[in-house]
């Protein structure tokens, strides 16, 4: 493509982020050139030479606007002319209250519209560097398997610990689904660190049977096992899956994370616990906290049944689950601004999975925000955020800000995150009654309270579209 480089968003990765934020250029009427390195160059999940395939499962998740967060996201995404949602729209298969999608039609109807849209250009090859000076509009949105020359770039121009090659994940937990009147909020030794206050942490006690328990069942657990080319990357550096501490002793997680010093429990004071699990908060609301040091290769299922044994944990509800594998994100919190920009050299926007979203919807809105930022910024325009209350909003909340560091310095602690309701702020009043005026109860709150975030979402994101896009929403 010639012409003025001012006027072109260049956009690096067809996958589910680069795909969207091309077309969203495009639609804004800006020129695009879209730079897939397949088939030149594979990387080790994908097969084709399609854009936006799927590299693993064919599911969008639940398609429940009303009472599913990831539901919600593909609602706004339709209202924002989501090619994506579009093209798994029109290639869905049955899958109960899911949106699943038949892959090879849904890469094809995507691969097509691009392909023949009038503003945008496909550039087979691989970017194998920082992209050149004169591209002074980029978004970056290569994913978690970013070809190592790019990915190496990345990490001279962030500092050594701002780009992860591994996801070393602890299991995030809902606050309001642990029991308090088992666990109790203290710091080890009282210690109020940056930003802390010496009860920032819940802590869960547990009796010498109930550890020598939860450490068989560990070790016996069943574990998902490395794919050949993970096996290769480092991952050891302070960040051994919990059950392989266990494996190394019956005494090792009593000497590390579950470690019960500095801590005494306020339900029965005089009783010293024999090992104590420390959860963390884990976003800025207060809504999440994750297990501290229990990142772990356990399967999902045996994760909900082991980590729920915890006394105060019973009744656990997940916010995301642990895991461990090859993953290339940025510490995004600190390194991008507010519009995905990297703070160190703001002509590289990030979109997609490398942001720290994760799923392939999260990482194709992050694409959709920031192909509309890019377009603003080629008008001389700077676009306003989409509000916090919107799933979309909230997501890019936890990626540029809503996370909080660790409260001991030393430990990354932003790990990639599915779209849930514990990143959108609390409703002001929850409701508490019924349409025929009976109070809720149980569930039944929970779910009132699901739905009226999704409807104040929409809302709130139909206003946003009105006041600061030059589309209508589309219901
Ligand atoms: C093995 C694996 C399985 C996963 N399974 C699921 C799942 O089942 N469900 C789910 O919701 N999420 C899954 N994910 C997570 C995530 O949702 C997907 O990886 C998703 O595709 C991320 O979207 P993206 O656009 O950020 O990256 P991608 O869709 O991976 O797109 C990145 C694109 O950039 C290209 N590229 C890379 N480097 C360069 C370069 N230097 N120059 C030019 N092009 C380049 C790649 O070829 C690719 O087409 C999985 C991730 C992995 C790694």
């Amino acid at each position: 493509m010639t012409g003025p480089q001012s006027n072109i968003v260049h956009v690096i990765g067809a996958g589910l982020a680069g795909s969207e934020a091309a077309w969203q250029v495009a639609r804004s009427g800006v020129r695009v050139v879209l730079h897939e390195m397949r088939p030149t160059r594979m990387t080790e999940a994908h097969r084709t030479d399609g854009l936006a395939e799927l590299v693993c499962s064919n599911s969008f998740r639940s398609d429940d606007a009303a009472n599913n967060a990831v539901g919600l996201l593909h609602a706004e995404m339709r209202r924002l002319g989501s090619l994506i949602i579009h093209a798994a729209d029109a290639n869905q298969v049955p899958a109960g209250g899911a949106l699943a999608v038949d892959r090879d039609g849904f890469s094809a109807a995507v691969t097509k519209a691009l392909n023949e849209h009038p503003l945008i250009e496909i550039a087979r090859g691989e970017v194998a560097g920082l992209p050149p000076a004169d591209w002074s509009n980029v978004i970056v949105a290569t994913g978690p398997l970013t070809s190592a020359p790019l990915a190496e770039a990345i990490r001279e121009l962030t500092d050594e610990g701002a780009l992860a090659f591994f996801d070393a994940i602890a299991p995030i937990v809902h606050r309001e689904s642990i029991d308090m009147s088992v666990a109790w909020f203290q710091s080890r030794y009282d210690k109020v660190g940056p930003g802390g206050n010496g009860a920032d942490y819940i802590n869960c006690p547990m009796t010498k049977e109930q550890y020598d328990g939860f450490v068989a069942a560990l070790i016996a657990g069943e574990k998902t096992e490395f794919k050949e080319w993970e096996t290769n990357t480092p991952y050891f550096d302070g960040c051994l899956p919990i059950e392989v501490m266990a494996e190394r002793g019956p005494e090792t997680l009593r000497h590390g994370p579950m470690k019960p010093v500095g801590l005494t429990n306020p339900h029965d004071p005089t009783t010293k616990a024999y090992a104590i699990v420390q959860l963390r908060q884990d976003n800025k609301l207060g809504t999440l906290y994750n297990i501290v040091g229990f990142q772990t290769k356990l399967k999902y299922g045996e994760q909900q049944r082991i980590f729920r044994t915890i006394p105060g944990l019973e009744k656990a509800e997940f916010a995301r689950l642990g895991g461990l594998h090859r993953n290339t994100f940025l510490n995004s919190p600190k390194l991008l601004d507010t519009q995905l920009r990297l703070r160190a050299q703001p002509r590289l926007r990030f979109a997609g999975q490398m942001t720290g979203c994760e799923g392939y919807v999260e990482s194709a809105s992050v694409g959709l925000i920031a192909g509309l930022y890019a377009a603003a910024d080629v008008r001389g325009e700077q676009l306003a955020s989409p509000p916090g209350t919107t799933a979309l909003g909230s997501l890019l909340g936890h990626i540029t800000g809503g996370h909080i560091e660790t409260i001991e310095p030393g430990t990354r602690s932003f790990q990639p995150m599915n779209i849930n309701f514990g990143l959108f702020p609390p409703l002001a009043s929850a409701p508490t009654k019924k349409p025929d005026g009976s109070r809720l109860r149980g569930n039944g709150k929970t779910v009132a309270k699901k739905q009226a975030m999704s409807a104040r979402a929409l809302a709130d994101l139909d206003r946003w579209i009105a006041d600061h896009l030059n589309i209508a929403a589309a219901a």
